[in-house]
């Protein structure tokens, strides 16, 4: 069984509309549709990589993922559990790294580990959180206010924080976007370990040779829609061209007719949201 299958997904923001517009008795616009059915499965273990050009949807869809955004339709589940349905069940199945560096200002290091590990009803962790913290390079931040640390500090405490429930997928948004070397090295040791450990990594990044390195297998995204969906070797090698970032560019370039990416007429913004 996969442990995250995505069957059919769409999903179609409403389009921004004013009181003054509904007063006006104007006609919504169609919404912008981020995802146009999408369906993938992602096996046990594997090191999944999810590419795409910026605005593709590969954002939209891990928040559908975590639960975060409605889908318009199709059906999304991770290790067997409905993300709309048994929200709470997936969730818990999830560990994700978001793009945005969102953190709690109060708090140290070891404090806000500690809270989210409370989130997950998880007590007594702090052999697992010291664990995390040494291999993330972090052990002499624990007792630091999270303000105090670099952007590149909080970056590590954002992996940390979805690590301390031990999630068995872990979902990667963007993880190394603007990090130096030595993260990067840290990050990705560490992150090789917990999956051949078992856990299942579903990554994104715009770093393509990082992708090729790690990702056994890759699902392009262009428009909202799978353009393409194969092994990392075998995809290249299909397409031709040196390497991953060169098959990227040639199936970028080689698609056409995904521009339309309005809904179809007759979609009301209420449907949308
Ligand atoms: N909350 C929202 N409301 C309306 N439109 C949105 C919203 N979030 C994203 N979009 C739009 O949906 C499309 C897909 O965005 P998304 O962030 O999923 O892309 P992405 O592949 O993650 O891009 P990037 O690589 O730049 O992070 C974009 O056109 C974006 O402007």
């Amino acid at each position: 069984m996969p442990v995250v299958s995505i069957e059919h997904l769409s999903k179609v923001y409403a389009p921004q509309f004013s009181w003054r517009q509904r007063l006006r008795g104007a006609t919504p616009a169609p919404g912008l549709r981020a995802l146009d059915d999408v369906s993938l499965a992602i096996e046990p273990g594997e090191f999944f990589g999810l590419l795409g050009p910026n605005g593709a949807g590969k954002t939209t869809l891990i928040s559908v993922l975590a639960g975060l955004t409605r889908a318009t339709s199709g059906r999304v589940s991770v290790c067997g559990y409905d993300v709309q349905t048994q929200y709470a069940q997936a969730r818990r199945a999830l560990g994700i790294v978001p793009q945005e560096l969102v953190f709690d200002p109060f708090f140290t290091v070891r404090e806000t580990l500690r809270f989210q590990s409370g989130y997950f009803g998880l007590r007594h962790n702090d052999d697992w959180i010291d664990e995390i913290l040494a291999s993330l390079g972090l052990a002499d931040k624990a007792d630091t206010n999270m303000r105090a640390l670099s952007g590149g500090m909080k970056r590590r405490v954002l992996v940390a924080q979805a690590l301390v429930h031990r999630p068995p997928v872990i979902v990667l948004d963007e993880p190394t976007a603007g990090v130096d070397v030595d993260l990067r090295r840290t990050l990705w040791e560490f992150i090789v370990k917990l999956n051949e450990q078992g856990h299942t990594v579903l990554l994104t990044t715009h770093y393509l040779e990082e992708a090729e390195a790690l990702c056994e297998r890759v699902a392009m995204l262009k428009g909202g829609r799978v353009v393409a969906l194969d092994r990392t070797a075998a995809l290249v090698e299909r397409v031709g061209g040196a390497d991953l970032e060169e098959a990227f560019v040639r199936i970028m370039r080689g698609e056409n007719g995904w521009d339309d990416r309005r809904a179809p007429a007759g979609v009301e913004a209420e449907e949308l949201a």
